[in-house]
């Protein structure tokens, strides 16, 4: 049987036209309604016909749903939620796929505290944004993190964790603290060092004229594709995990300072300990499967 019947998606940008692409090939019976704040994403969402209907209002589209996913960026989490307040059948399930969690459960608590609430993190995603950019098999072999708020209906979180499982992503639940930290160090972090590094050659470049753009060889192009992110997701993330996020960086400027003094006194035992260790990290990664072509898949899109 079919977890949810009619889903509504708030948000159609690359994360929620990807679900609405995973369901329409998973779960074809499912009827589909979509919103999104943005007229002519709303006009392109229906050039692709991404739903069955894109309604003008959030409200509209959430009326007769018994599944709502918030797909907006963390920052929009409440103002989404308090939108569609007054229109939630009293039955339906709210999740979203924001990439912080600790904030957003609550915002989502606060602005429906009589919803179930089963907040969600698809930990899949690409550099690109907007309804174009989404595609079906984004969540397959994925992780999606749920962190239900303590005393959820459990019925609710599994329906939320075999909708996942349906789009072909693998379920891990823990709590929003957790999560939260855990992505400070796995995929925030790496977020700012990227536009920290893009950011520093492009002010270099004033003075080397076009050579780092000339010279720039695989790492520098893979940390462009990191930055080339988009600016409000990402700006909303590091102001909504600021506390993960900031001891994170503390401890990755201390690391950086060994590794500068390690330079500074020519000790290579220490770079090279270090970077024996660091390969061993990619090798374990790549063996348990959780690296693959996405990447390419990306850098073909360009
Ligand atoms: N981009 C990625 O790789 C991943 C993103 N996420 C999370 O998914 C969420 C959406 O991200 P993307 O799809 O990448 O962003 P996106 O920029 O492609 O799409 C977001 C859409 O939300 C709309 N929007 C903003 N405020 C709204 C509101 N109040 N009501 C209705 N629509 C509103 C925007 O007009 C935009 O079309 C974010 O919370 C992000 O943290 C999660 C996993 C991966
Ligand atoms: O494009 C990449 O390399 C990503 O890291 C995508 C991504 C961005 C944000 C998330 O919360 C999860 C995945």
């Amino acid at each position: 049987m079919l977890p949810f019947s009619r889903v509504a998606i708030i948000g159609l940008g690359l994360i929620g036209s990807s679900i609405a692409r995973a369901v329409k090939d998973a779960m074809p019976g499912v009827a589909l309604s979509g919103f999104d704040a943005d007229a002519d994403v709303r006009e392109r969402a229906r050039a692709l016909r991404l739903c069955d209907d894109i309604a003008d209002s959030a409200g509209a589209a959430v009326t007769d749903a018994d599944f709502v996913i918030l797909c907006v960026p963390v920052g929009a989490m409440a103002a989404a939620a308090r939108d569609i307040a007054h229109d939630l059948p009293d039955d339906a399930v709210i999740s979203d796929v924001g990439s912080s969690k600790g904030s957003v459960v609550a915002a989502l608590r606060e602005a429906l505290p009589d919803a179930a609430i089963v907040p969600a993190h698809p930990v899949a995603g690409t550099e690109r944004s907007g309804p174009e950019a989404g595609f079906a098999a984004l969540f397959r072999n994925r992780w999606c993190i749920l962190t239900p708020p303590e005393g959820t209906d459990p019925l609710a979180i599994e329906r939320v964790g075999e909708f996942w499982k349906r789009l072909g992503a693998k379920i891990e639940t823990m709590e929003p603290a957790h999560h939260d930290r855990v992505l400070a160090v796995t995929s925030h972090l790496p977020h700012l060092i990227a536009y920290t590094i893009v950011g520093t050659a492009s002010d270099l470049e004033e003075v080397t004229s076009s050579d780092v753009i000339k010279y720039s060889a695989g790492g520098f192009r893979d940390f462009t594709r990191i930055a080339a992110s988009d600016p409000t997701m990402w700006r909303d993330v590091f102001l909504s995990n600021r506390e993960a996020v900031l001891d994170m960086l503390q401890r990755f400027s201390e690391d950086l300072s060994a590794l500068q003094r390690a330079i500074r006194w020519g000790k290579g035992d220490e770079l090279f300990d270090l970077f024996t260790r660091t390969r061993a990290v990619r090798r374990s990664i790549v063996e348990q499967g959780q690296d693959d072509a996405r990447e390419d898949f990306g850098r073909s899109h360009e």
